[in-house]
């Protein structure tokens, strides 16, 4: 009897899980920032077919995209404080606050705590809930310095918005090979509680279509990558019905892909499970521009993934 086989050969997901098992079996065991230690691969390209409206969410266990695409709108409005999120019960971003505030103060506060003093104290929040100029601040408020003469510069009342010029430059000259958006100020790194991971977005337009192409340095292939994922996608098609375009293709470059080694758990058991279905994206309605989008347009459909798998986050 010939064997069945154990997956679908041609389930977006293969990639994604192949990926991981090459880099647990196969990858450079390093010491990183965080002290938790990773075995790493450096190099590596992932690509989603969008069309038909297919989203790659992962199957081999739950994603919570709604938190991924709560942080893409937040993004998108240029804040930079994590009181938003919060509010929205989005947690992602409370850890690194949470450690700066524990060491500058000695307090053993608990997490839960410290996002309901972000809640219910705005100062607090200003003080403490800041991420410094990350993501959305370079997005659509990239600060500008003008000459004031003898040598001086003033900072620009308004700064670039690069998001806008995205949608401008695809809807006025699809053919451009320049258009890019990029958190990666260098000018600004120092003041960011992190770097950008997901650091420079490119876009491709033939044939109708709009393809996307992130480029992300660091990768935390089991926690940050799953939503990197979606949320590129999810940018993407915002950007097309924008642009009356069609979704094409994305294209995940990564990096320093790694795999911490607190994540063996979650390792072993999503290798485990063979991808299924095809869950699809819809977008409700045609907001009046790419910053109006609102939960309530994004719709995911036919998605039944096998159950969350829990892993710790390294700050
Ligand atoms: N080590 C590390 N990995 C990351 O992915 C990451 C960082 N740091 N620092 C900045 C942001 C924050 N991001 C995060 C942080 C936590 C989760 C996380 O814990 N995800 C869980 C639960 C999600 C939820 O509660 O909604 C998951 O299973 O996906 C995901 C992305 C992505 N980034
Ligand atoms: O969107 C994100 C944000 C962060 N990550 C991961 C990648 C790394 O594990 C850490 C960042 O640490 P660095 O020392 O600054 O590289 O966060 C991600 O995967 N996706």
């Amino acid at each position: 009897m010939i064997p069945q086989p154990q997956f679908d050969p041609s389930h977006y997901e293969q990639q994604y899980l192949d990926l991981m098992r090459h880099i647990w079996s196969a990858g450079d065991e390093r010491v990183d920032r965080t002290g938790v230690g990773t075995r790493a691969m450096f190099g590596a390209t992932m690509r989603f077919d969008l069309s038909d409206n297919a989203i790659p969410l992962l199957t081999t266990k739950r994603v919570y995209w709604k938190t991924a695409a709560r942080e893409m709108l937040w993004f998108l409005t240029g804040d930079t404080n994590i009181r938003e999120l919060v509010k929205q019960k989005v947690h992602i971003w409370t850890d690194w606050p949470l450690d700066k505030y524990r060491r500058a103060t000695g307090e053993d506060i608990d997490r839960d705590s410290f996002e309901q003093k972000i809640i219910e104290d705005p100062e607090f929040a200003e003080q403490w809930g800041d991420l410094g100029p990350v993501y959305g601040k370079q997005w659509v408020d990239w600060p500008v310095y003008e000459p004031a003469g003898n040598g001086l510069y003033h900072k620009a009342e308004t700064g670039i918005n690069q998001i806008a010029l995205l949608v401008e430059g695809i809807r006025s000259n699809p053919g451009s090979r320049r258009h890019i958006f990029t958190g990666w100020n260098v000018a600004e790194l120092d003041r960011m509680a992190l770097p950008p991971c997901h650091k420079t977005y490119q876009f491709y337009v033939a044939n109708g279509k709009l393809s996307a192409l992130l480029q992300q340095r660091s990768c935390d292939l089991a926690l940050g990558v799953p939503f990197n994922v979606f949320s590129a996608a999810l940018l993407t098609r915002m950007v097309a019905q924008q642009c009356d375009l069609e979704p094409g293709e994305l294209i995940w470059n990564g990096g320093d892909v790694h795999l911490y080694l607190n994540h063996e758990a979650l390792v072993e058991e999503q290798l485990a499970r063979t991808p299924s279905g095809a869950p699809t994206l819809h977008l409700l309605r045609k907001p009046e521009s790419v910053f109006a989008y609102e939960i309530k347009d994004f719709e995911v459909r036919d998605y039944s993934p096998q159950a969350h798998i829990p892993a710790p986050v390294a700050v």
